[in-house]
Formats: C-alpha cells, sequence, structure tokens
C-alpha cells in the first residue's frame, strides 16, 4: 500500500513539511493562502487526512459537504472553534489538536501584552521612534504597575497555568476562575473564584485562557467589564469572540479599562480598526504561539496524531 495522502494547508515550519514529505505524500501549497470552503470540500476527495489551521474553517455546512475519503483532520492548533466537532464526529471524521506544546510561548505573548499594555509600550516606542521626545518629564508615560498586583486568569488550562508560572515571578497575586479547581499542587497558592463576578471584582489585571464555545462567547461583555476595578487591565490570547469588542471600546474611551493587550480578535484577519485610535492598547496579529520551537513542537505534534491513526492506533489528542 501506499503512503497515505495529506493536504498540509498552510507554511509550516521546514523541520514539520520534511518530516510529512519523508512519511506521507503531501499535498501544499508554498502560496501559504488560507483553504476556503471550496478547498476543504475539493480536497477531502484527494486526501485521506488534512493538517489544517485555525484559518481553515469546518463548518456544519462545509462537513455535510466532505469527501468520504478523508478520515482525519490532524490541527496545527489548539483550538478547535474552526470545526464544527459534533457534526465531524456524526461523519466518523477524527480530529486532533496541539495541546500544551505552545502553552510556554503563548503565555510569553500574554506576559508581553500585559506589561506592554500597563506600561504604555505602543505611545513610548512611537515617541522615541517618531523623533518627538523632546524633553523628559516625571509626568511622561506613567503606566501602572505590575508587580505585586492581582492577576485573574479566565481558564486555568495549559496556556493559562504557563501564565500564572510567569506571573508569579512578578510577585503577582494570582486568582482564576476554570471549569474545574485545580489540584492545589496545581494550584500553587492561587485563588479559585468559582463565581466568574467574584473573580472580576478582584482583577486588576485580567487574561483570557479558556477557549471559544458557545458559553464563553461574548463573555467578556459591558455588565462584566464593568463589575472589574476601575482603570484595569485586559489580556486577550485566546479568541477574540470571548470580548465584547464594542463594550471593551467604549470601557476604554471612559477610562473604566485603562489598558488592553490584544493577541486576538472578532474579526481575523484584519483585527478592529477602532482599537487603533486608543495608544493604550497594544495589538499582534494572533502570533501567540509563534516561535521557531513552538512552530516546530505543533508540526511534530499534529504529524504524531497522524502517525498513530494510520498505525490503526487512537492518536494522542484525539478530541
Ligand atoms: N493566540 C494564540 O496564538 C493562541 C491561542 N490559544 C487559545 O487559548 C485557548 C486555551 O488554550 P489551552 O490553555 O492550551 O487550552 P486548554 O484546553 O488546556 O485550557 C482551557 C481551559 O479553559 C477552561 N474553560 C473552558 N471553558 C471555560 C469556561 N466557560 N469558563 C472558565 N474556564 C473554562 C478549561 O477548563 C481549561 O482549563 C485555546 O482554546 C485557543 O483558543 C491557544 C494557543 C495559542
Ligand atoms: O493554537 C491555537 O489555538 C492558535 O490560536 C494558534 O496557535
Amino acid at each position: 500500500m501506499g503512503k497515505p495522502v495529506i493536504w498540509i494547508t498552510r507554511q509550516l515550519s521546514d523541520a514539520t513539511l520534511d518530516r510529512a514529505q519523508r512519511d506521507y505524500e503531501v499535498i501544499w501549497d508554498p502560496a501559504d493562502e488560507p483553504g476556503s470552503a471550496e478547498d476543504i470540500i475539493a480536497m477531502s476527495a484527494r486526501v485521506d487526512g488534512m493538517i489544517p489551521c485555525h484559518s481553515e474553517h469546518f463548518s456544519a455546512e462545509v462537513v455535510a459537504q466532505l469527501d468520504p475519503r478523508l478520515k482525519i483532520i490532524a490541527n496545527h492548533s489548539v483550538g478547535v472553534d474552526h470545526c464544527e466537532l459534533p457534526s465531524l464526529k456524526a461523519r466518523g471524521i477524527v480530529v486532533t489538536n496541539t495541546p500544551g506544546v505552545l502553552s510556554d510561548a503563548t503565555a510569553e505573548l500574554a506576559l508581553m501584552l500585559m506589561l506592554g499594555a500597563a506600561r504604555h509600550a505602543v505611545a513610548g516606542d512611537r515617541l522615541v521612534r517618531s523623533g518627538q521626545w523632546q524633553s523628559w518629564s516625571p509626568a511622561m508615560l506613567v503606566g501602572k504597575q505590575v508587580s505585586g498586583a492581582r492577576l485573574g486568569i479566565i481558564g486555568m488550562g495549559g496556556v493559562g497555568r504557563a501564565f500564572a508560572r510567569k506571573a508569579r515571578g512578578l510577585d503577582m497575586e494570582i486568582h482564576y476562575h476554570n471549569r474545574r479547581r485545580l489540584t492545589a499542587e496545581e494550584e500553587a497558592g492561587a485563588t479559585y473564584h468559582a463565581d466568574l463576578d467574584a473573580l472580576l471584582a478582584v482583577s486588576d489585571f485580567l487574561s483570557l485562557h479558556c477557549p471559544a464555545t458557545p458559553e464563553t462567547i461574548g463573555l467578556m461583555n459591558a455588565v462584566r467589564l464593568a463589575q472589574m476595578p476601575k482603570g484595569c487591565v485586559i489580556v486577550n490570547t485566546a479568541r477574540g469572540s470571548l470580548v465584547d469588542e464594542a463594550a471593551l471600546l467604549d470601557a476604554l474611551s471612559s477610562g473604566h479599562v485603562g489598558a488592553a493587550g490584544l493577541d486576538c480578535f472578532v474579526t481575523e484577519p484584519g483585527g478592529n480598526p477602532a482599537f487603533a485610535g486608543h495608544d493604550n492598547v497594544m495589538m499582534m496579529p494572533h502570533v501567540g504561539s509563534a516561535t521557531v520551537a513552538t512552530r516546530d513542537a505543533m508540526g511534530f505534534k499534529a504529524l504524531d496524531n497522524l502517525d498513530h491513526f494510520f498505525r490503526g492506533e487512537t492518536p494522542p489528542d484525539q478530541l
């Protein structure tokens, strides 16, 4: 029997592509364009497996049109909100993701956004770069101190816990809300709030690390933002849909939210141009997991899942 045929939708790391090409018959286009619904449907008749990213959307409508040849979707992402899982399950298509290997990289970016937003990194960089920095003043770009402040985390999974570990290095007081309370060892002194509102009330800084699900979409709306302390800082490296962007923009304008660090937006690519009007917002184009080491690890995890599947075993990260 020949090698299984797989479609790699995007420009994965060189090490991933080399290994994939060694072990599989690979269809891959270096143009690195997101796969459209039409591409996905057409490709399903040509391949046994796919390695898509969160830029390819497997809606219920798309899934209904997939060719029975496609047996496995080995995502190159931990988030799977781009996949309509019940429809895929009903079609018997195996779906996997890449948990764990991207936690540190994503937590690093959250840390950068938290510090950058709190300390006016965007305005400061612009001032120096533009040549407009003409005098020093004790009143210039005065930010919010992170050390010793209270940090609220929503979603204490791989990324949330990695972020808590790093924030402890800044002497932050960690509070969290999660679907389950962690063990005492996992908590490492963090305070659990079963009630989300109670977490919000104490969060000078808030970082979002839960997946986008019907339960969490729109989680940070005007009412919840209002429950937070005045001048709070919001960090989102999870998914744009968790935040009501209009409500966050209003809260930034009123000063109730002091700053925000955003890696994810409701509309991607592109983001929300209204945030550009706020110097106290630091933005990145959804690159939480974008480090060399993590891209290799994500690609290898996706391939590990395919290898198990094509050997007739259950993939380690099957959802
Ligand atoms: N910006 C980026 O490049 C990246 C974004 N992400 C996003 O971050 C999310 C989290 O990633 P991981 O930590 O690896 O996932 P994970 O599955 O390890 O952790 C998610 C945590 O959220 C909790 N959770 C789920 N629903 C919740 C709810 N309604 N309320 C409170 N907690 C809830 C779960 O119990 C779990 O502890 C991903 O789903 C993805 O959307 C992840 C990696 C990179
Ligand atoms: O893995 C994910 O969910 C991402 O958003 C990109 O790494």
